[in-house]
């Protein structure tokens, strides 16, 4: 039996039958069935291949399958997706093997009825391989790039009508580059330059980034459990565009600094190390167990000024009424501007799911808004590309809440400032995973109605 394969089938299956992410999944996989080095690195990308071309594999299984894909039982399915995606995706695994490989683990799992089945799938995908030839031209355009670049064909559809063409194709290119790991130095143990000294001593490939002054791009790396300066607490990942928010936000220290959405506390330990740990963060979210996530960065990372509190965002405004020098709100949205990094993400989402975040975004932010001293600042940001989750949400905060004015968020970025009020980044214009970050100020003398 080829345990790489199977162990995979059984990941993509917690995947793609249970909800799973992929990387935690894939973790607690190989935890409890130890593999070889090489054998891990196989299930790694037989995984996250398989799980980035979702539907893409599925539109190719349907070519040969002669039934619908929800009749076949699920484990089969994951064993077929894996066939099709090596017979497809990888040019070194023989075809003959990816085959008989399947065969014996559909045997594991079904009766030899279906053993058949999948040996006719996937013999007839080798001799015929055209079938799964692309549709391409005239009116088939969008439905190419979609299966080409593996997205989604409505996504797909959604940001040509938003983009452009071209602009989509980019756009979907970067979405399948490899993500460069980025971190924050920890200032308050350490500054940029001693760091990158750290992280090149141990053997990776670092440089600063261009967006911030703790930001560092590492190119090459081990284990990130065996990244020793990450665990000593001297940096914490966190993506280069999302270290621009708390810039925005431009704590001090001493202040009371509310961030509403903050697990697992990339920005929020930010904010202590912006306010030299002096002051008070109050890190809500609505989730426990993520509360956790925020209270061992903290420790980590030596910082003091955070407290942690299960709190809905929705009420924030009322437990704390004009008391917070700043308050931040990271929006839970579609996160469409960070898909090279989750390679599952894009399958999972809908149109419907995202169609109702706006209404979510705009109570946490009518909320928060009370919650902010007059004189005050509020921030929102979303690391997503969607104008009705970004724009539109200002706007309408702002038509609402007189208040408030809109500053130029651009004039807070650290190192490329730019006019615009509203900051939005784009993966296929700036490099940098999609992010918007919009700052209001409440006015001295009113109070939120
Ligand atoms: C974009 S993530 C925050 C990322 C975080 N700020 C960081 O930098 O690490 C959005 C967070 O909002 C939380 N959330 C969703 N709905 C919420 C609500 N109604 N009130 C408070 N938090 C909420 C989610 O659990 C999630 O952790």
């Amino acid at each position: 039996m080829d345990k790489a394969r199977d162990t995979a089938a059984r990941i993509l299956n917690e995947v793609n039958e249970n909800g799973a992410y992929a990387n935690v999944a894939l973790a607690k996989y190989l935890r409890r069935f130890p593999l070889s080095d090489q054998d891990r690195r196989f299930v790694t990308e037989l995984v996250y291949g398989a799980v980035k071309a979702g539907g893409t594999l599925d539109w190719i299984l349907r070519r040969y399958a002669n039934r619908p894909l929800k009749k076949i039982p699920p484990m089969v399915r994951q064993i077929l997706r894996l066939g099709i995606y090596q017979l497809f995706y990888l040019d070194r695994v023989p075809a003959s093997a990816v085959c008989n490989t399947a065969v014996d683990l559909t045997k594991k799992y079904s009766h030899a009825g279906t053993a058949k089945f999948v040996n006719a799938v996937l013999r007839t995908a080798v001799r015929e391989p055209e079938r799964a030839a692309f549709p391409q031209g005239k009116g088939h355009a969008a439905e190419g790039l979609a299966l080409s670049s593996q997205h989604p064909y409505w996504l797909v559809k959604r940001w040509i009508k938003q983009f452009g063409f071209e602009e989509t194709q980019r756009l979907c290119a970067f979405d399948n580059e490899q993500p460069v790991l980025s971190v924050r130095t920890n200032t308050l143990k350490t500054n940029r330059e001693a760091l990158l000294q750290k992280l090149c001593e141990g053997g990776a490939l670092a440089e600063p980034s261009c967006w911030t002054p703790e930001g560092i791009r590492i190119y090459a790396h081990g284990a990130l459990d065996e990244l020793a300066p990450l665990q000593q607490g001297f940096c914490q990942v966190q993506d280069e565009s999302s270290m621009l928010v708390a810039h925005v936000l431009d704590p001090q220290p001493g202040e009371f600094v509310i961030d509403c959405c903050s697990a697992p506390g990339g920005k929020t330990t930010h904010i202590a190390a912006l306010m030299q740990d002096r002051g008070h963060i109050l890190a809500g979210d609505v989730f426990d167990h993520k509360l956790e996530r925020i209270r061992e960065n903290a420790a980590r990372l030596g910082i003091q000024s955070i407290e942690t509190k299960r709190i809905d965002a929705r009420e924030i405004g009322r437990m704390y009424p004009a008391q917070a020098d700043r308050v931040l709100v990271d929006a839970p949205c579609s996160g469409l501007g960070v898909l090279r990094r989750k390679p599952d993400a894009r399958w999972k989402k809908t149109a419907e799911e995202i169609a109702g975040l706006p209404n979510l975004q705009k109570e946490i932010l009518n909320s928060a808004a009370h919650a902010v001293k007059p004189g005050g600042v509020l921030v929102y940001s979303t690391c997503t590309i969607e104008p009705e989750e970004n724009q539109s949400v200002a706007e309408t905060f702002l038509r609402n809440h007189s208040e408030y004015v809109l500053e130029t968020a651009g004039q807070f970025l650290p190192c490329q400032k730019r006019d615009e009020a509203m900051v939005q980044l784009f993966p296929q214009r700036d490099g940098t995973d999609g992010f918007f970050i919009a700052r209001f100020r409440r006015s001295l003398s009113d109070a939120a109605r």
